[in-house]
């Protein structure tokens, strides 16, 4: 079987990576915790499942590649450590996480003693990424890229374009840290900016029609302006949608990193900030204000209904 990948973690991402290297022309084994997940795919698009590791590995010819698509952290983890004993020297695992660069060098050092290559893989697309391909940032030995270069070369938008081999293990994995911490501040900034124009209610603004517009030729065009605008044209208003926006870590890393080096990083740290506001971690610092504030007179606290 030539151009052999095992694909672990049939997620949004795993799922969607698996399909286009299968459409890319690699043979692509898909293995899943809950196996009827891998076996719904192996039915919809002609790949094969294996029910377990030990039947992913065999399934799979030396030097073997498997590409690990898991939440950082304990679920990465414990796949590795079961994958570990069934692998032989000269296999690659590649950890498509969004993990701690520290993390990666640490497991690449300990799979290493094994014999077996690292590589870690930060992955962007999000669920376009099937259609649009991936953009990939690779860290990790010579050797060990170029044995998964060609199904880089698939995942990416164009085989030579949308993928870079960083440099060392961890590099792949600091980069999409950063990558993702750009991500905050830019998506930070174009919301402020159609909250600034919405706030302007004598000029009845279609904000819908302002994101289309600044897609072509603006200098603020980009996906997030894309995306801005789909949805904007369906739901301007968007009274329905509570006031909280999430967060994963990667952006509490990329603020930590900027500390760490003495890089000011204001904007992707209010970024992170404001989204904790979002999360109402906020709300006592507020109780506090208005309740000094009223202490001096010309501004009473409002309760809570
Ligand atoms: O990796 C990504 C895109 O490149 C994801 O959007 C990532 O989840 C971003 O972090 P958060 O969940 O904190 O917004």
């Amino acid at each position: 079987m030539k151009n052999a990948i095992g694909m672990v973690g049939l997620g949004r991402m795993g799922a969607n990576m698996a399909r286009r290297l299968h459409q890319g022309g690699a043979q692509v084994v898909v293995y899943n915790r809950h196996v009827d997940k891998a076996e719904a795919l192996a039915r919809e698009s002609g790949m094969a499942a294996a029910g377990t590791l030990e039947a992913l590995v065999a399934a799979l010819p030396s030097p073997r590649v498997l590409w690990l698509m898991l939440p950082a952290g304990d679920a990465t983890q414990s796949h590795i450590d079961a994958l570990l004993p069934l692998l032989s020297a000269g296999d690659v695992l590649v950890n498509g996480a969004n993990a701690q660069h520290e993390t990666s060098i640490a497991q690449a050092a300990h799979v290493e003693q094994a014999g077996v290559r690292y590589v870690d893989a930060g992955v962007s697309g999000g669920v376009w990424g099937l259609q649009e391909g991936y953009a990939l940032m690779v860290g990790g030995s010579r050797e060990a890229v170029a044995a998964v270069a060609p199904f880089l070369r698939i995942l990416a938008p164009a085989p030579d374009q949308g993928w870079l081999h960083c440099g060392p293990v961890g590099s792949g994995h600091f980069v999409k840290m950063v990558h993702n911490g750009i991500e905050y501040g830019m998506m930070q900034a174009l919301a402020e900016g159609f909250a600034i124009l919405k706030g302007k209610e004598a000029f009845h603004l279609d904000l819908a029609q302002v994101a289309e517009m600044w897609r072509h030729g603006s200098v603020v065009r980009s996906w997030l302006l894309d995306l801005s605008a789909d949805f904007l044209k369906k739901d301007q208003a968007l009274d329905s949608i509570a006031p909280v926006v999430a967060d994963s870590g990667e952006g509490l890393w990329t603020a930590q990193a900027a500390l760490d080096l003495k890089i000011p990083a204001p904007v992707i740290t209010l970024a992170l900030q404001m989204r904790w506001a979002s999360q109402g971690h906020a709300d006592y610092t507020a109780r506090m204000l208005a309740m000094m504030r009223n202490e001096f007179g010309g501004h009473a606290v409002q309760k809570e209904a």
